[in-house]
């Protein structure tokens, strides 16, 4: 991998503005070919308290540097991450596998999180209250909570770091950074922009540690005031009973999803079939938004299914550096494992497997982009989280059917609806227990958007004016006896 800027590619932590070394590491390998991209530390508990520390001496000054300070330096890091973007997006597709192409749109979604926090903290305010006091002023101020601890995982490593930390930081807090230890070159990369770009030391720390030990080291710590988590869902538990053990803190969770993608009777065919391509097979089906269940209207159930099939069988598979490839590999052999067993499943179950459903011809961790027909309830295929480019369709005869098929799940994250009609989309819209609707389109996030779940998709928001809120603390101000004139009306 040749670099603009080779000082991007560091395997050292970060804690408080140094590179830190840890007593042990572990291999970083490349999903394409396995091969050892390097070696990264592996901290311990006294490590990990000292990045606390680091990050608790930098909150004192960083919550009092005036706003437009602390926009300013994160419009730099912004600027930086863009001026750096082919190099970040390298990186990130080496450990990550992810195609170039998409690893490209990542660093500027990524980026984008950023920008917006950065301005939109500007317009961040407390209000006044009209008073039931005598002769008090009455209002609120928004303070930042303290140290954050920002726990990400491997398949936005980028975005889902800039997502949490530029709120964080924006607002005052300071931040200790955990990434997935599958792609942890990202985070290191993303530290060294934040100290060009002139971040104060211990404002953006990056840690790695043996996970359950690093989680729980920073959830105890009583000076950690806020946890925000992305990953699986029974992960998020862990953290969420570590969190609940230790005290009280803020808390958010961006958890997994198991989103439907309903196709209705009026919709326009063609475009749905392009629009679930893209809704399930970006980042190989590793994406916690991807479609899931594709629910096909009884009517046009067969010639989706055909015509979805002849479009991923045409899927160009290979490395993320290989030309116009679309669909990379698993990221370990963990999840490479889970996808032979749940093809097999659907298999033994009955599925009709219409395209792919074995190991790719490439080897290692690549997998053939699949479509698995007539998928149903009690195939892991369709009630599990399926982190594969494995599609599994379905039919469907009502609107009241497909709606209790969709809703059938313990997650609540993304849903998407094809369809034409105003008043079945809308009701569709409205009768989701998802948190994030898209219709007739695949894309529908950005910075400015809540994105997040409900039921055990998560808690909270992030991105929009929602993902400051881990990250700050309303006070409430009374001021009284200020000399005003007094009604002297009783009030209680
Ligand atoms: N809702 C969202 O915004 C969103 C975004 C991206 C990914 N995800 C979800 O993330 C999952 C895939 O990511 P993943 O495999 O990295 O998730 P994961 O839960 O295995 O790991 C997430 C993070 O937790 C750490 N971790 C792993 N085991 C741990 C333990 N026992 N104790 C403490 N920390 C631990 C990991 O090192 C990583 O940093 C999917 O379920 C996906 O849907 C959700
Ligand atoms: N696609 C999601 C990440 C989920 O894995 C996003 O846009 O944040």
């Amino acid at each position: 991998m040749t670099l603009e800027h080779p000082i991007l590619f560091k395997s050292l932590c970060h804690v408080d503005g140094r590179w830190v070394h840890g007593g042990a590491t572990i291999a970083v390998q490349n999903p394409a070919d396995q091969s050892v991209i390097g070696h990264v530390p592996m901290l311990d508990a006294t490590q990990i308290e000292a990045a606390v520390d680091a990050a608790e001496r930098a909150f004192g000054a960083w919550r009092w540097v005036p706003q437009e300070q602390r926009s300013a330096l994160l419009l730099r890091w912004h600027a930086l991450i863009l001026r750096h973007q082919h190099d970040l997006a390298h990186i990130l597709a080496l450990e990550q596998g992810k195609p170039l192409a998409e690893a490209r749109s990542e660093i500027v979604y990524a980026a984008s999180f950023v920008e917006w926090f950065a301005n939109e903290a500007r317009r961040l305010t407390g209000r006044t209250i009209p008073t039931h006091i005598d002769g008090a002023q009455l209002g609120t101020v928004l303070e930042p909570v303290g140290v954050a601890a920002l726990i990400t995982p491997w398949n936005f490593p980028v975005a889902m770091i800039t997502r949490k930390a530029a709120a964080a930081i924006a607002v005052g807090c300071t931040t200790v950074v955990k990434p997935a230890q599958e792609t942890p070159f990202s985070a290191f990369a993303l530290a060294q922009l934040a100290k060009e770009a002139g971040f104060p030391a211990g404002v953006f720390n990056v840690v790695l540690g043996e996970p359950q030990m690093t989680m729980e080291t920073l959830v105890r710590d009583t000076r950690v005031r806020a946890v925000s988590f992305t990953g699986s869902t029974r992960v998020g538990g862990l953290v969420a009973r570590a969190v609940a053990a230790s005290g009280i803190k803020k808390l958010a969770l961006e958890l997994g999803g198991n989103a439907p993608f309903i196709v209705t009777e009026d919709a326009d065919l063609d475009a749905a079939v392009g629009i679930a391509l893209g809704a399930k097979f970006q980042t190989s089906g590793q994406d916690c938004c991807a479609a899931n269940r594709i629910l096909v209207a009884a009517p046009l159930y067969e010639r989706f299914v055909a015509q979805y099939s002849q479009a991923v069988g045409r899927l160009k598979v290979g490395s993320a550096f290989a030309a116009q490839v679309e669909v990379g590999p698993l990221i370990h052999q963990a999840a490479f494992d889970a996808t032979v067993a749940r093809v097999e499943d659907a298999r033994a179950k009955g599925a009709r497997i219409t395209v792919g459903g074995r190991p790719h011809a490439l080897g290692g961790w690549f997998f053939e982009p699949t479509v698995v027909a007539d998928a149903r309830p009690g195939m892991r295929i369709y009630d599990e989280e399926n982190f594969a480019p494995i599609a599994a369709i379905s039919s469907f005869a009502t609107i009241d059917e497909v709606v209790a098929l969709a809703n059938d799940t313990e997650y609540g994250l993304a849903a998407y609806v094809c369809a034409q009609r105003i008043d079945t989309i809308f009701q569709l819209v409205r009768r989701l227990d998802f948190a994030m609707v898209s219709v007739n389109g695949v894309k529908f996030t950005g910075a400015a958007i809540p994105f997040g779940g409900m039921k055990a998709s998560g808690l909270g928001r992030e991105g929009g004016a929602e993902g400051f809120a881990p990250f700050v603390e309303t006070k409430y101000f009374c001021l009284g006896n200020l000399g005003l004139p007094l009604t002297n009306v009783a009030t209680c």
